[in-house]
C-alpha cells in the first residue's frame, strides 16, 4: 500500500468519527508490517476529558488485534485543518511508544496540504520507558 492510498483510508476512517462536541472530525490510517490497515477516528463524550483523537484510537485498534510496539510501517493523519494537522501531545507521545522512533509519520488536510515528519521528530526530548530507571540512588 503506498502512502497515496494510505491517505485515502484515513479519510474514509475520518468519516467515521463521533464528534457532537467540537464537529472537527480526524481520521488516522496505521499500516502495519503485516499488510494491514487500523483504522482510527476521534470519539469524544460529553465529559470532555474522555475524547479519545484519531490517532490512539488507530494505535489501541492495531494492539487490540495483535500489533505490538514496532510493527508498523507508517501513520497517516488527516485533519479538515487549513495546513496539515498537528497531533496532540497526548498523541505524539503513544505514536513514539507504539509506533517507535523511526516510524514514518504523514501528517495532511482534505485540500491535500502534506508533511511528512516522523515519530522521533514529532517529540523532542521525549519521556520513555528508560526515565523510569533514571532516578538518582537514595
Ligand atoms: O490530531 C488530532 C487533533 C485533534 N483531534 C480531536 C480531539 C477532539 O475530538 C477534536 C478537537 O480537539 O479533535 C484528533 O483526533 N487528532
Ligand atoms: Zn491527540
Amino acid at each position: 500500500m503506498n502512502t497515496e492510498q494510505l491517505i485515502e483510508e484515513a479519510k474514509a476512517a475520518r468519516l467515521k468519527a463521533y464528534t457532537p462536541y467540537s464537529n472537527f472530525k480526524v481520521g488516522a490510517a496505521l499500516l502495519a508490517r503485516d499488510g494491514r490497515v487500523f483504522h482510527g477516528c476521534n470519539v469524544e463524550n460529553a465529559a470532555y476529558g474522555l475524547c479519545n483523537c484519531a490517532e490512539r484510537t488507530a494505535f489501541f485498534s492495531a494492539f487490540a488485534q495483535g500489533c505490538g510496539p514496532g510493527d508498523f510501517d507508517k501513520l497517516v493523519v488527516v485533519g479538515e485543518t487549513d495546513g496539515p494537522i498537528a497531533p496532540c501531545g497526548a498523541c505524539r507521545q503513544v505514536i513514539l511508544e507504539l509506533g517507535g522512533n523511526e516510524l514514518p509519520v504523514i501528517l495532511t488536510n482534505l485540500k491535500g496540504d502534506v508533511f511528512e515528519t516522523t515519530a522521533a521528530a514529532q517529540l523532542p526530548n521525549a519521556f520513555g520507558g528508560q526515565d523510569l530507571k533514571r532516578k538518582p540512588a537514595p
